[in-house]
């Protein structure tokens, strides 16, 4: 369960989230849509224990992030846009790393390896990999701890469309395992129907829910914020 009341964010004089109030629910993926600076990234940010919020509320399974960050990210795995991982590194190395950060067990990198479809590649150098692998070694690092929220940042925008669609039904299965999933992402066409909700954030507020079946561009007339963000 993820939960935020009423949060404020500024940069110096510039107020990028102006009481943004949301939910996503266990075993549920929940998209976050909006245009361009809507605040998304500063939101989940705020969600994962990186940024701070100038007033406001934010829980996530149960604990206020604000207030017991620690523990609160132990309840988290996040992948943020562009990930980046050391050139010298190979897939399972850079794996391994994060499962000692985690404390997880060693025995689920060959797990997420294939999960991701990085067995493979699992010698190769992190440097070595094309933007679409290693946003996949991104994904395998979210997976690698099993925790009960998920956060993603834009995680489909450098993969092809078979793992773009592999991607969706990877974060469906977790939500069928009672994961909160929360993904932001402007492909909003080819999420149509593979959501259970939709949140639509504009200049740092939640204006509404977009029916997350009618989000192709078909779809989208009948919807005053799908037009504006087109
Ligand atoms: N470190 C920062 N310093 C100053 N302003 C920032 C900083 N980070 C974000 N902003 C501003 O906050 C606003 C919200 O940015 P944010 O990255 O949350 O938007 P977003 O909805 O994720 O956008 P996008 O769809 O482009 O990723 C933008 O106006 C951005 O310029």
């Amino acid at each position: 369960m993820i939960l935020t009341e009423n949060l404020t964010q500024r940069y110096g004089r510039h107020e990028v989230l102006r009481g943004l109030s949301l939910d996503a629910r266990e075993g549920e993926v929940t998209l976050l849509i909006g245009s361009n600076g809507a605040g998304k990234t500063t939101t989940l940010r705020i969600l994962a224990g990186l940024g701070r919020a100038s007033s406001g509320s934010a829980r996530v399974a149960g604990i206020d992030v604000l207030r017991h960050r620690r523990r609160a990210q132990r309840q988290l795995s996040y992948l943020p846009q562009g990930v980046a991982f050391h050139p010298r590194l190979s897939c399972r190395q850079v794996l391994g790393f994060y499962a000692r950060l985690r404390g997880v067990d060693r025995g689920r990198i060959d797990h997420v390896l294939d999960l991701t479809g990085l067995a493979v590649h699992a010698e190769k150098r992190a440097g070595k990999l094309s933007g679409g692998l290693r946003q996949r070694l991104g994904l395998a690092t979210l997976l690698l701890p099993d925790v009960p929220v998920l956060l993603l940042d834009e995680p489909g925008l450098s993969l092809d469309p078979e793992w773009r669609g592999k991607l969706q039904s990877l974060l469906r299965d977790e939500a069928a395992r009672g994961k909160t999933v929360l993904v932001t992402t402007h492909l909003l066409a080819e999420w149509e129907g593979a959501a259970d909700r939709c949140l639509s954030c504009r200049d740092g507020r939640i204006e509404g829910e977009v029916d997350p079946d009618r989000l192709r561009p078909e779809n989208r007339i009948l919807i005053p914020f799908l037009k504006q963000a087109v």
